[in-house]
């Protein structure tokens, strides 16, 4: 009965690879681009012919705007979503004997030039744990201090995020939040809510675990109200209910952590199912477009793997 059902499903649109991406953005609607965990890979490589030319134009359902890239990396398998948990900004600013607040001010930095970078090579989502649940737990002065850069932030960039067609979404529980903070980031998602060339997703007061409990509690007020009945509980409608609803393209294909830590520490669990993991060796305030570019490079040697 399972393998009948499975078959009988539309085939998955699966995130880029070195050697499938725009094969599979070509052959389905851009609507449709969203990663849904491969039921029946074969399927969907039975479809992959298309023209070269083809594939340049629709790579991540984007018109292509011929930047270059730099040398070994391959556009058709530029990621489109890209999450990274940005650490080591306070050991960054100790080993510097400088206090705390100087390695995030420094880390607000390496965001800039990522989500720049991003821009230009058409990578379409980045995500970044910039404030997890458990950071409610810092020092009251460091957490008031993180506050005001992810308002600040915003403040001073509403002006690029329109001229440069940056969407703004943040995901987490604001209900911990100060109001003022809020209302700004309300303010900035509805502001820049059309906005199509790249999208920048902000994890605040945020973790994997939050994301899921939060889905169920939605999920079970509609059995409650009868909306739904629990049979049809399924992995679409989990997806529905996760905040990354908030994008076309919930599941990272590439997981960056930097810091030489290794642990996805509560970060997109459901979302992280099939993502490649790169692990830098870098503080986050080091991290620039040299060690951008080669979790990049890493990406695309790799041969990604569904269970299939
Ligand atoms: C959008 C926005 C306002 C961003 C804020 C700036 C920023 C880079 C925040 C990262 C926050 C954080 C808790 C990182 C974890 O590393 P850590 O700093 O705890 O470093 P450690 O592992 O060296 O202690």
């Amino acid at each position: 009965m399972g393998f009948s059902l499975q078959v009988s499903l539309p085939p998955p649109s699966p995130p880029p690879t070195a050697t499938n991406t725009a094969a599979f953005t070509l052959i389905r609607p851009v609507t449709n681009l969203r990663f849904k965990p491969p039921l029946c890979a074969s399927t969907t490589q039975q479809q992959l012919v298309v023209s070269e030319e083809n594939e340049l134009k629709s790579i991540n359902g984007a018109p292509e705007e011929n930047v270059p890239l730099p040398l070994g990396l391959r556009r058709e398998s530029i990621p489109r979503h890209v999450a990274v948990v940005m650490d080591g900004n306070r050991r960054w600013a100790r080993m510097r004997g400088l206090p705390v607040d100087s390695g995030y001010e420094a880390g607000v930095k390496s965001l800039r030039t990522i989500v720049e970078i991003c821009c230009k090579w058409g990578i379409r989502v980045l995500t970044v744990f910039a404030f997890s649940s458990d950071n409610w737990f810092r020092p009251k002065m460091e957490v008031e201090f993180l506050m005001s850069l992810l308002e600040e932030g915003l403040k001073e960039e509403m002006g690029s995020f329109l001229r440069d067609n940056i969407r703004i979404s943040v995901i987490g529980d604001l209900s911990k939040l100060p109001k003022s903070a809020v209302e700004l980031i309300r303010n900035v998602e509805e502001i820049t809510k059309n906005n199509t060339r790249f999208q920048l997703i902000v994890a605040v007061s945020y973790s994997g675990k939050y994301d899921l409990v939060q889905a169920c509690q939605r999920i079970a007020m509609k059995v409650k109200d009868g909306v739904i009945v629990p049979s049809d509980i399924n992995e679409s409608l989990i997806e529905q209910e996760l905040e990354t609803n908030c994008t076309e393209f919930p599941y990272p294909d590439l997981l960056i952590r930097t810091s030489g830590e290794l642990r996805v520490s509560n970060f997109m669990l459901w979302q992280l199912a099939y993502t490649e993991l790169f692990f830098a060796q870098s503080l986050w305030p080091d991290f620039g477009e040299a060690e951008f570019i080669e979790a990049l490079r890493s990406f695309q040697r790799r041969r990604r793997s569904y269970g299939g």
